[in-house]
């Protein structure tokens, strides 16, 4: 076991899809996997391996946040030795083109942590950047199953209420969504010499207001699910 994954090495698959939100992993490895086992509790935070059209495919929750999504990537790469980390998160939707239920594929992560300073010191901002593999398969994947996908940069931000921050100005420059992890997996990845994307869904728009219900997100969610678990199994 590691510090916070209750599991024996060989538990987990190589491919980990990870969503913040423990009961977001309960249903996917519900809902999608098969001949699945629960192999971690911890704080909740449920861990999941089944097999996906016969390919093992674990699930674990992140838990929400930079430092959160830390912990797990860290003990999934180091201790039981993942090597596709695939995050299926929510997302705030802000570009002008962007709404609600839209999925979206983070080709990059910019980020207001603190992380690419404490990693690489003053004046450097080292830009954390999905796997170009992964990024592709996941592109044919949404295609082959007519889902609707935007790709592009967004902002994993260090705080959910946010309003210090100039989002004007990273709309102008390109960016489509705020979410608050896949910098720091995508950073991790590299350090590590694995794998990783976020492929997300637009749950609000923080610039209109525009939301759903839970239930209205729901085929949403598992259009960008369907879209991870295929990116996890493509050779
Ligand atoms: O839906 P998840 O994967 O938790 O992702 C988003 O939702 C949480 C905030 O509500 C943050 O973790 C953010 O990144
Ligand atoms: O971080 C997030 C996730 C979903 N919606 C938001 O507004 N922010």
């Amino acid at each position: 076991m590691s510090t916070h994954i209750d599991a024996q090495k060989g538990d987990i698959a190589d491919a980990v899809l990870m969503p913040g939100d423990p009961l977001r992993a309960k249903h996917i490895a519900e809902t999608f996997l098969d001949h699945v086992v629960r192999y971690n509790t911890v704080r909740n935070a449920f861990g999941y391996t089944g097999d996906y059209k016969g390919q093992r495919v674990s699930v674990q929750a992140s838990g929400m946040g930079i430092p959160s999504i830390s912990i797990y990537a860290n003990e999934l790469i180091q201790f039981f030795g993942a090597k596709k980390l695939i995050r299926v998160g929510t997302c705030g939707g802000m570009g002008k083109n962007i709404h609600v239920r839209d999925v979206v594929i983070a080709q990059a992560a910019s980020t207001d942590s603190s992380i690419i300073n404490n990693t690489f010191g003053n004046g450097m901002y080292f830009a954390p950047t999905a796997d170009f593999s992964l990024l592709l398969a996941a592109y044919q994947a949404a295609k082959k199953q007519s889902i609707p996908v935007k790709v592009g940069n967004i902002l994993s931000e260090d705080r959910f209420y946010n309003d210090e921050i100039d989002r004007k100005k990273l709309i102008d420059y390109g960016i489509l969504g705020a979410e608050m992890e896949a910098a720091a997996l995508y950073m991790l990845a590299a350090k590590f010499d694995v794998q990783a994307l976020a492929v997300l869904t637009i749950s609000n728009h923080i610039m209109t207001g525009e939301s759903t219900s839970a239930q209205e997100r729901e085929q949403s969610f598992n259009d960008m699910i369907k879209v991870a678990l295929e990116t996890a199994i493509a050779k």
